[in-house]
């Protein structure tokens, strides 16, 4: 774990927010606007560079609504890093924040679509992600826009391109496919392809992406609980698009067909996708004033504060001593503090920085490259879920209070306590 000093002066690493397969995200705050960032960090002696990739791949994509703004990157003596806009909860987090762990039909509908320009926006610049998964896909919260078939969007974001693979060559031709590949990816979402050992293109990130469609509306795939690598694909085999889609709308199965079909150089109409499922919203009944299922949940809970302050004000008036359930009450709490760093950090040591080359950039090579295993942990990008919970909870009490440089104060669990 970094515990150094700011980097390059500017940005104080804060809380772990994130760790995978080369590199750990930290929240940092920049010293300078005072706002909080991601900072991805990887040892310098790391021989693969995943860090590298991910860094070009990022300014590359600068043009894209669904990836994160990059900030700067560089090095110290220690470690390669990547500042980039910090997002709200990753796809994983917030499923899992749902009841019974899934995504309604809208929600699904609606980030599936968003997903899609996501991937198109990196396959346009020549690249294949290779490991499409929850965790890899966080929300900005910030304005929405409409896409071109009327859905709103521009909300879900893409991210980790540590796993990318460039699949045009410098004429722009889609590379020939390699005869034998190694697997690539989570072994949960990877395609049947990756599975057996084939090169990976286009269409691959597409059917990483149904299966996710199915997991956010189901809770769980088929293959949930299978660590076996092999099992796993004698799962996916088993269960054909049929059994997945038994209760879903037609156009998920005509969106699968679709995909199954598309041969390893075939460029996918990501526009008919998109319409595909943007029809099947509009013939549910939803539309673009129709809220994500967390937007829908804050706003239920913000309501049920809003109503248990008024209660406990008109009580209070009535000078009556009152026992209250005390869920709103959540910064008086101090059994069950987290204290959140103060904003002020003065005393900044000099450190050397070295920025990172735009050219300096490696293809991990199929020899080189890591098996992720499809792991819970590894949908999340190495976290479990209440841990990004406690700390984005935080970043948000932190952004209500901003101008305090005193500690905010949090608590985990509910309490009861007595107002006199
Ligand atoms: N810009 C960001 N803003 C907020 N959270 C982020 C950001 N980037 C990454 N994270 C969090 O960190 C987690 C891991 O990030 P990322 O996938 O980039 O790392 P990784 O080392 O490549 O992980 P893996 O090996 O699991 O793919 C993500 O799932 C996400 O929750």
């Amino acid at each position: 774990m970094y515990s150094g000093t700011p980097l390059k002066q500017r940005w104080s690493l804060r809380n772990k927010i994130g760790r995978g397969g080369y590199g750990e995200i930290y929240l940092a705050l920049d010293l300078e606007t005072k706002e909080h960032v991601a900072v991805k960090m990887e040892r310098i002696d790391r021989h693969k560079r995943a860090l590298v990739l991910e860094n070009s791949i990022l300014r590359r994509l600068q043009d894209s609504k669904h990836t994160t703004k990059f900030i700067s990157s560089g090095r110290n003596t220690e470690y390669k890093y990547l500042v980039m806009e910090l997002l709200g909860s990753n796809i994983w987090n917030l499923k899992k924040s749902q009841p019974n762990a899934r995504f309604t039909l809208a929600t699904t509908i609606k980030l599936s679509v968003e997903m899609i320009s996501a991937i198109e926006d990196l396959h346009k610049i020549g690249y294949i992600h290779r490991d499409i998964k929850p965790g890899n896909f966080g929300i900005r919260n910030s304005r929405r826009t409409k896409t071109e078939e009327g859905i709103s969007q521009s909300y879900c974001c893409i991210f980790d391109f540590g796993l990318c693979h460039k699949y045009l060559d410098s004429d722009g031709n889609v590379k020939p496919g390699r005869e034998k590949a190694g697997f690539r990816g989570t072994a949960r979402y990877a395609s049947i392809h990756s599975h057996e050992g084939m090169d990976l293109g286009r269409r691959d990130d597409l059917l990483s992406l149904f299966y996710m469609i199915i997991e956010m509306l189901n809770g769980e795939l088929p293959w949930h609980r299978i660590k076996n690598q092999e099992q796993i694909y004698r799962s996916k085999k088993e269960n054909t698009n049929k059994k997945m889609c038994k209760d879903l709308p037609e156009e998920f199965t005509v969106f699968f067909e679709y995909i199954n079909g598309l041969k390893f150089e075939d460029e996918p109409n990501y526009k008919y996708l998109r319409k595909l499922l943007t029809e099947s919203y509009i013939k549910l009944g939803f539309d673009e004033n129709t809220k994500y299922d967390w937007e829908i949940n804050q706003e239920d809970k913000s309501q049920n504060k809003k109503s248990q302050k008024s209660k406990l004000k008109r009580k209070n008036s009535r000078g009556s001593k009152q026992i209250i359930s005390s869920n709103f009450l959540e910064d008086i709490d101090k059994k069950n503090e987290i204290i959140l760093p103060s904003l002020s950090d003065n005393n900044i040591p000099q450190i050397s920085i070295k920025q990172l080359q735009e050219g300096d950039e490696t293809e991990t090579s199929s020899s080189t490259m890591e098996v992720v295993d499809s792991d819970q942990e590894e949908a999340n990008g190495g976290m479990e879920s209440n841990e990004f919970d406690k700390i984005f909870k935080m970043i948000n009490e932190d952004y209500s209070s901003k101008s305090a440089t005193t500690h905010t104060v949090m608590k985990k669990t509910s309490c009861k306590c007595i107002i006199c």
